[in-house]
């Protein structure tokens, strides 16, 4: 039963991802096959419902892909968590730490389990994102709550689920005793929304309104989506008066939220409002010498020549989930081909993830260029001199962005040291009139094109 289920499960890992396994598989076992039904136990109804929602046809299908005869699964929410085989690798020693913990939660019935991965040892600080870190940190310590809510935004794949997940470890660790509740915003609508079927709104209200710390992931899921808003809106407001921490998470600052009510907007407002900014050459080059060391002990110390790491965190600028997904492959890459990662192999086995990069340009990359070509340091790009040796070049530079990006003025704003919009339009504006009258810096600016396009 134990084979069948772990290759079932490592084949469900290359599904849907390592993130869902460990919170969403791991925590299964596989207690019996009967008449084409497969028994799965979980630790808790919130999972068992969760997976049979979200899951179940994968899981059969992995299953009948292992070799074993299903056509029905059966769940059952065990008492216990169900008996972890014999770990293997670093990610299923991950998964039973993740299992575990969704076993110790606060109200286990309610938190989704926490990735193992996700702490605050394993983030790395830098620039970016080092008020979002020290405002988790302050929150994750306790004490009398300053700020309500904590709300923490930034673009995909920068760590926003990663603070989360440490923060209520971290809280959960200090005081095992608190109540901390996290889950994203589309597991309180789905837990809304059975409440409402099963009538149990009475039980749904006052499990959320008697935890400690309530933890929302990916809020704006709940736009436009008008009762989960108005329930999410109550619960809120209950939690504030009675002085109880709340954490939330969404891909944009609370303002920028479509589909979500006014009244709901300003509350989210209200507490400290804290941005992940895209990382900076810096914050990659940390992060991939972290992932690194952490790879080669699960990799038994295999090398990577001088150079690849600074190649990757200059090619890759995307997010940092790319980055930890180019990474990971050129480990299991050179591990089957028994190579040390050097930049042939790298530029080999990640050809369509370099390519895909080039074609997206970075602010950071014009910056980096104009820099260079005026001889001035990039610090000066998003700094405040306005001597015409520093300020030109930036406005260069902001009008390279406009043109050859596709980010928004207040997005360039935020790229050079977080100047307003109408800055920008403004040093746009300046460079196109200077370029009709001094010939000297249009061709500056043509060969800055091409050299950025090259
Ligand atoms: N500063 C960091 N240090 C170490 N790892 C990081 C850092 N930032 C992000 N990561 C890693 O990048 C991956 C993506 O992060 P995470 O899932 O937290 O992103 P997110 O902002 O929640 O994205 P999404 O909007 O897609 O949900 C995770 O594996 C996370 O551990």
């Amino acid at each position: 039963m134990n084979e069948i289920w772990d290759r079932a499960s490592d084949a469900l890992r290359d599904r849907i991802g390592s993130n869902n396994h460990t919170a969403w598989i791991a925590p299964l076992g596989l207690t019996g096959i009967e008449s084409g039904e497969a028994q799965i136990s979980t630790p808790t109804r919130f999972i068992s419902d969760w997976v049979q929602r979200h899951y179940a046809d994968a899981i059969r299908d992995a299953l009948v892909k292992a070799g074993a005869d299903v056509a029905r699964l059966s769940f059952q929410v065990a008492s216990a968590r169900p008996k972890p085989t014999a770990p293997r690798a670093g990610a299923k020693r991950d998964a039973a730490d993740a299992a575990a913990e969704s076993a110790r939660g606060a109200d286990p019935e309610m938190s989704a389990p926490l990735d193992a991965r996700f702490t605050f040892e394993n983030f790395v600080v830098g620039k970016p994102n080092e008020l979002a870190h020290a405002a988790a940190r302050r929150v994750a310590e306790g004490g009398p709550v300053t700020f309500n809510p904590l709300f923490l935004y930034g673009g995909v794949g920068l760590g926003k689920t990663h603070l989360m997940h440490a923060i209520a470890r971290e809280i959960r660790a200090r005081r095992p005793e608190s109540r901390v509740l996290y889950l994203s915003a589309e597991q309180f609508m789905y837990r809304f929304v059975q409440a409402l079927r099963e009538r149990t709104i009475m039980d749904f209200k006052e499990m959320f309104r008697n935890v400690e710390v309530l933890m929302v992931d990916d809020v704006q899921f709940i736009a436009g989506k008008e009762s989960t808003q108005e329930e999410f809106f109550h619960t809120f407001n209950a939690l504030v008066d009675q002085g109880k921490q709340i954490v939330i998470s969404a891909d944009r600052a609370p303002g920028e939220i479509k589909d979500m009510e006014d009244r709901i907007k300003s509350r989210l407002q209200c507490g400290l409002v804290v941005d992940l900014h895209p990382t900076d050459y810096e914050l990659r080059l940390g992060i991939l010498q972290s992932k690194a060391d952490a790879f080669r002990a699960q990799y038994s110390g295999l090398q990577i020549a001088p150079g690849v790491l600074e190649f990757l965190a200059h090619r890759i600028t995307s997010n940092v989930r790319v980055l930890e997904g180019a990474l990971q492959r050129l480990f299991a890459f050179a591990s089957l081909v028994g190579r040390e990662i050097d930049m042939e192999l790298t530029q080999d086995c990640l050809a369509d993830i370099l390519r895909s990069s080039d074609r997206k340009l970075s602010i950071e990359d014009i910056q980096r260029k104009v820099a260079e070509h005026y001889n001035i340091r990039l610090s000066d790009m998003v700094g405040q001199k306005r001597v015409r040796t520093i300020a030109r070049p930036r406005q260069v530079a902001m009008y390279l962005a406009k043109q050859m990006t596709t980010r928004s003025l207040p997005e360039i704003g935020r790229r050079f040291g977080g100047r307003d919009h109408t800055t920008i339009m403004h040093g746009v504006r300046k460079i196109e009139e200077l370029c009709c009258e001094d010939h000297g810096l249009a061709e500056d600016v043509q060969l800055l094109r091409r050299a950025l396009e090259a």
